[in-house]
């Protein structure tokens, strides 16, 4: 199906919206026509009749234009209502699909889109395929319907005249911007990859801002952030300039049309058979049809652009996720056992699996330490207990079931992760804080905060909860993001909870007190602590060694501390 087929079939539950709001833009256009023909006769049949001593029936011309005035204006305002509903309806349900589509595919299938290309996709993609139905379809449709009234009226009139107006409005309100249209395609898809690449640079040196500042790289990107805006101004004002040469032609072909008409139909006034008053409302008539016309260049100079932005939505619409729920599911296990069977992730591009025939129990309760190098495959480890990723073979299994076999929602209510970047919303502290658990009661909430330790984090604001704090949680401390995302977890009475590098960049003791915080805390709950630093793993019931994918040793910490070279030189690190 091509691009443009697909793409109007996603305004399909909305057609009825946009076939009305054609129905009426053509009405009001038509009625401006026939304002002003109808006044032009007027005028020029009230003056003929004056100089000629005659009286005319003024009350119906009157009345024609009153009614055409009422139906310009009264048509404007309903267009304008409508196609606003049209279109805030369709940009719901292309958004809606987009991130249904979307959805499954984080963060496994998405790894290869940046987060500025992803938001362009949503925003500045998503806005130029609403312009597909604004900005083509509608105005083409009624430029059609009103060219195909005009040519019928005229045909009714003097049918050589007709004649002559279609070949003139077609070629100027149609062909020729047909033809600028596939002219300005390779600037509109520059247009549109040129944004989208614009967008993931300047995401890309925001989130690096520091980084560049002071390694003295910034004045190197902001040049070829430079280049890139030139880049995209330049196809800008190309497509531009083809839609004004567009607009151009269509005046031209409207005053050709005039010219048609008076080298037509004066010889007929002279002769007597045509009135002087129809003369004037043909020319005039011709003249407004220019409005129908007006917005067809433009909508085929933008459609490049929207249409490459079409595909780059349809490319995410099109991906398979590798993670799904299950089409029936199972109802969740009571038993929070964790075991990896023989698993193998293997990602594309890498020599060797990241994770390889790995087994595994992690028994309700229990404490577990996965230590290793870095690249040992621990994230990976995680991915899989999460269910964010799927083994390449081998499986995972919660008390006893597949992961596959249940969804995604049931099982993130039994097993959920602090990561090493914690994810803090930009807003009140609050809204970070009960994420997994909007509904928790104060006091579920103060005994999170005081099993985190971040009690005293939020004693110290002067505002609490109602803090602001930025999207990175730049208003708080490394430690102070990281004991607020353990909070969060347990807020959510998950049962088993992952800790991915939970002290890293912090200080040994503040470190300590956090692992400390949780481990003491949290009697009944399974911890598994990702780690390649030496705090807590005292308090581990068993201490796992990844290299390379896989377990290299396992047991209580004084054994490996006997006998495991890893591990040992995880404590000669220490100051
Ligand atoms: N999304 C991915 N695509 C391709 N390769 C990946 C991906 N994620 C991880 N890898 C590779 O898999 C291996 C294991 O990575 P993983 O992140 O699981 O290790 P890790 O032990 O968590 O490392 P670290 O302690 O540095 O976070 C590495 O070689 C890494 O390059």
């Amino acid at each position: 199906m091509s691009t443009l087929w697909r793409l109007l079939s996603l305004g399909r539950p909305q057609a009825g919206w946009i076939a009305l709001s054609i129905v009426i833009s053509t009405a009001a256009t038509l009625a401006n026509i026939g304002l002003l023909a109808t006044s032009g006769w007027f005028i020029t049949a009230m003056g003929l009749a004056g100089v000629a001593g005659l009286t005319i029936n003024y009350f119906t011309p009157a009345a024609l234009i009153r009614m055409f005035a009422i139906i310009r204006t009264g048509g404007r305002y309903a267009d304008r209502v409508i196609s606003h509903e049209a279109t805030l309806r369709l940009l719901t349900t292309i958004r809606s699909r987009l991130f249904a589509g979307l959805e499954p595919l984080v963060p496994a299938d998405t790894g290869d889109l940046g987060t500025g290309d992803l938001v362009t996709r949503l925003t500045k993609d998503t806005d130029r395929l609403e312009l597909v139905f604004l900005r083509l379809v509608s105005p083409l449709s009624v430029a059609v319907l009103t060219v195909a009234v005009i040519i019928a009226v005229l045909a009714l009139l003097v049918p050589a005249l007709a004649l002559a107006v279609a070949v003139i409005l077609i070629a100027g309100g149609f062909v020729l911007p047909a033809i600028l249209g596939q002219l300005a395609r390779p600037a509109g898809e520059t247009i549109t990859a040129q944004t989208a690449e614009l967008r993931r640079e300047l995401t890309e040196t925001f989130d690096g801002l520091s980084p560049l500042l002071m390694t003295g790289a910034a004045a190197a990107r902001t040049q070829r952030l430079q280049q890139q805006m030139d880049a995209l101004l330049t196809a800008e004002q190309q497509v531009a300039r083809l839609g004004l040469t567009g607009q151009a032609g269509v005046a031209l072909s409207a005053d050709l049309a005039v010219v048609a008409a008076m080298v037509l139909l004066i010889p007929l006034v002279a002769t007597g058979a045509l009135e002087g008053a129809s003369l004037t409302m043909v020319v005039l008539g011709l003249l407004a049809s220019a409005e129908a016309l007006a917005a067809v260049p433009d909508a085929l100079t933008g459609i490049p652009a929207a249409l490459a932005s079409a595909r780059r939505i349809f490319a995410i619409l099109d991906r398979t996720p590798s993670v799904c729920d299950p089409a029936q599911p199972l109802p969740l296990p009571a038993s929070t056992d964790l075991r990896l069977s023989d698993v193998r992730v293997h990602y594309p591009d890498q020599g060797r699996a990241s994770l390889d025939g790995l087994t595994l129990d992690i028994p309700a309760g229990s404490r577990v330490a996965i230590v290793g190098e870095s690249g040992a495959g621990k994230s990976t480890l995680a991915a899989l207990l999460l269910r964010l990723r799927d083994p390449d073979s081998g499986q995972v299994t919660l008390g006893g079931l597949d992961l596959r076999s249940l969804t995604q929602d049931d099982l993130h209510s039994r097993i959920t992760m602090v990561r090493q970047s914690p994810y803090i919303l930009s807003g009140p502290l609050a809204d970070s804080l009960r994420l997994g658990a909007p509904d928790a009661t104060t006091e579920q909430v103060q005994a999170a905060v005081k099993a985190a330790g971040f009690d005293r984090v939020l004693a110290r604001l002067p505002d609490g909860e109602k803090t602001m704090v930025g999207t990175a949680g730049q208003t708080l401390s490394g430690g102070e993001v990281r004991r607020l995302a353990i909070a969060r977890a347990l807020l959510t009475g998950a049962p088993v909870l992952l800790l991915d590098e939970p002290g890293e960049g912090l200080d040994p003791l503040t470190e300590q007190a956090m692992i400390d915080a949780v481990l003491d805390e949290q009697r009944q709950r399974t911890v598994i602590l990702l780690t390649h630093r030496p705090t807590g793993l005292e308090k581990m019931d068993r201490i796992i060694v990844l290299s390379a994918g896989r377990i290299v040793d396992s047991g209580p910490l004084p054994e490996l501390l006997a006998r495991n070279a890893y591990v040992q030189g995880l404590f000669e690190t220490l100051p």
